[in-house]
């Protein structure tokens, strides 16, 4: 279960020209509930909150206020314990080139505290579910960026986590390789895990997703099935809902 109950989140930075400092207030007051054997989708334009909402919900950044629970923990209180129940996959999760993903699983299955066994065995599941067990041995310096996103995926679920949050998963992958990682979220929910999802691709958000909420300029807009949502905005698409969202928030600044 993850709940986010008023989140705000600001920065402060230096504009390099003028040397003059700004704040962005890049979340804005967001609440929202996903649970169990749920898959939810955080969509929005570029810059509209999503990654910094999700890097809070894992513990990574803590927010100016509000409180965030996962798993039943509050972020700042148990971080550990946090980081313990979630499976996190960022937009830059690097993989160590030099390493095969069995050598790479086995180092992060080290240090999330897995037993060996249980660590290779879980490792080399995800890696057939992600349709790469027959890469499993070969170095990584020549793969392709669908072959190194499937690694880290299998990575950030080494650990069996109850909360999943995949950060642009199918960003820059082929159409089959997107679907191989869709069908593994798919497989997620079917397991009763808690599942959120950034994304700004609408199909796989209408697709895939039980509940959408839209953010735009760091507050939550939606919150709802997809099917519901097109409904209320009597739109066609997800894209047209975005575009009457992008022309109100346009209309308002
Ligand atoms: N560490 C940081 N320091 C300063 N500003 C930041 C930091 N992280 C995010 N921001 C700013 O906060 C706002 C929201 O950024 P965020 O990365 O959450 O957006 P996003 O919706 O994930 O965008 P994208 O789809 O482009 O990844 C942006 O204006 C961004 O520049």
């Amino acid at each position: 279960m993850i709940q986010l109950s008023e989140v705000h989140k600001s920065f402060t930075v230096k504009d390099r020209k003028t040397r003059l400092t700004k704040r962005i207030d890049a979340v804005r007051g967001i609440s929202l509930e996903v649970r169990p054997g749920e898959i939810y989708g955080l969509l929005g334009p570029n810059g509209a909150g999503k990654s910094t909402t999700l890097r809070m919900i894992a513990g990574l950044m803590e927010p100016d206020t509000g409180s965030i629970h996962v798993c039943g923990h509050e972020t700042r209180q148990k971080p550990e314990a946090v980081r313990g129940c979630l499976g996190y996959l960022s937009t830059d999760m690097g993989v160590y080139a030099r390493f095969t993903p069995r050598e790479l699983l086995r180092i992060f299955g080290e240090f999330q505290d897995v037993d060996p066994k249980v660590a290779e065995r879980r490792g080399l599941h995800l890696l057939e579910k992600l349709q790469l067990a027959d890469f499993a041995d070969v170095k990584m310096e020549g793969f392709s960026s669908g072959q190194k996103q499937k690694v880290s995926i299998a990575r950030a679920l080494l650990h069996d986590p109850k909360v999943v949050i995949f950060d642009e998963p199918t960003t820059g992958l082929d159409v089959l390789t997107a679907k191989t990682v869709l069908d593994l979220l798919r497989i997620m929910r079917e397991e009763g895990r808690t599942v959120i999802v950034s994304t700004h691709v609408m199909p796989m958000v209408e697709d895939i997703c039980d509940r959408v909420g839209i953010i735009f300029d760091g507050k939550l807009h939606g919150d709802a099935p997809p099917r519901d949502l097109l409904q209320s905005r009597h739109a066609k698409s997800l894209d047209e809902v975005f575009f009457q969202l992008a022309a109100e928030s346009e209309g308002g600044n």
